[in-house]
């Protein structure tokens, strides 16, 4: 578990994180959301004491400087390219082993994994910008931690890497660990993430599940196909729903329920072709959520 409590961290004047406060709990896959400039990378250094700031983070209870051998219970990776490119990146991994006191089967046990077995010895240099954060994620889990914490890290990644990336933190949630992980990729969080941290400006917006905060920032639309589709939708709207024809025989009802709109059809003896909930995306409930927080917006088409 993390707590996250009144984290503040200004650079001059300007306050990039405000009195941030959050929980992220183990077992599952907490993504961590906001528009650019938002805060979240300042936020992840803060929590591994790489930047000072106010307020306090712990991990199980205790401070990243209090933990007594801190790669055995935070993983990190911040910034894939941040490795000696002259390195191989079996020399990156036992280096970091050697500081943490971990042993040469578990750096062969993380290259396999991350699928950097057959690379292992070539130059970090000359690795694409996914290889290396497959490596930046092999270095995170190097110590087994508990607690996972990774900055964008399906940045890179093609396709494939991505569902990688997806299994590989679904089994690290699995195995009971807190992962918290940043991403730009909303659908791809919609997939992945069970809870959400958003922020916007540095402040906290959200932290709930990822279905509380699609329903808290969208509405539901129930869609209904009729012949009768003049009829029926006087009959909604005299019953107090909010109803569009879409197409010649298509209505919309915002925040209405099928149940609901089935007992009316059912009255009206009107037949349906169809009825079925329109869920919204992430994406529609973050741009809904982040409107009014987002510091760099392209200039209006
Ligand atoms: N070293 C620094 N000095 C001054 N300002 C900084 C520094 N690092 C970050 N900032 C500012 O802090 C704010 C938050 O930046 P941060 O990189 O944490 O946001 P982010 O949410 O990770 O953004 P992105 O999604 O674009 O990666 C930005 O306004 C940024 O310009």
């Amino acid at each position: 578990m993390i707590t996250v409590q009144g984290l503040t961290k200004s650079y001059g004047d300007e306050i990039v994180v405000r009195d941030l406060s959050c929980t992220v709990r183990p077992g599952v896959v907490t993504g961590f959301l906001g528009p650019n400039g938002a805060g979240k990378s300042t936020t992840m250094r803060l929590m591994l004491g790489l930047d000072r700031g106010e307020g306090s983070v712990t991990f199980g209870g205790r401070t990243y400087r209090e933990l007594p051998n801190p790669v055995r219970t935070v993983g990190a990776l911040l910034d894939a390219r941040a490795t000696h490119p002259g390195r191989t990146a079996q020399q990156h991994l036992r280096m970091v082993a050697a500081g943490a006191g971990i042993g040469e089967r578990r750096v062969r046990e993380v290259l396999a994994l991350v699928g950097l077995d057959a690379a292992r010895n070539r130059r970090v240099g000359g690795f694409s910008l996914g290889m290396q954060q497959r490596l930046g994620i092999a270095t995170a889990l190097l110590g087994d931690p508990e607690h996972v914490i990774l900055d964008e890290p399906t940045n890179g990644l093609d396709p494939e890497g991505v569902r990688w990336m997806r299994t590989l933190l679904r089994g690290l949630a699995d195995e009971g660990r807190t992962v918290f992980a940043s991403s730009h990729l909303l659908s791809e969080m919609a997939q992945l993430a069970d809870d959400l941290v958003v922020i916007g400006e540095g402040e906290l917006i959200a932290a709930e599940p990822v279905r509380d905060f699609v329903d808290a920032h969208t509405r539901t639309q129930v869609i209904v196909r009729t012949p009768e589709v003049a009829r029926f939708r006087e009959l909604l709207h005299r019953a107090g729903f909010q109803v569009q024809q879409a197409e010649a025989d298509q209505l919309v009802v915002e925040n209405a329920d099928t149940d609901a709109i089935s007992a009316a059809a059912r009255q009206a003896n009107a037949p349906l072709r169809e009825l079925h909930t329109r869920r919204s995306s992430l994406e529609e409930a973050f741009l809904h959520a982040t409107a009014n927080a987002t510091t760099y917006r392209g200039a209006a088409a």
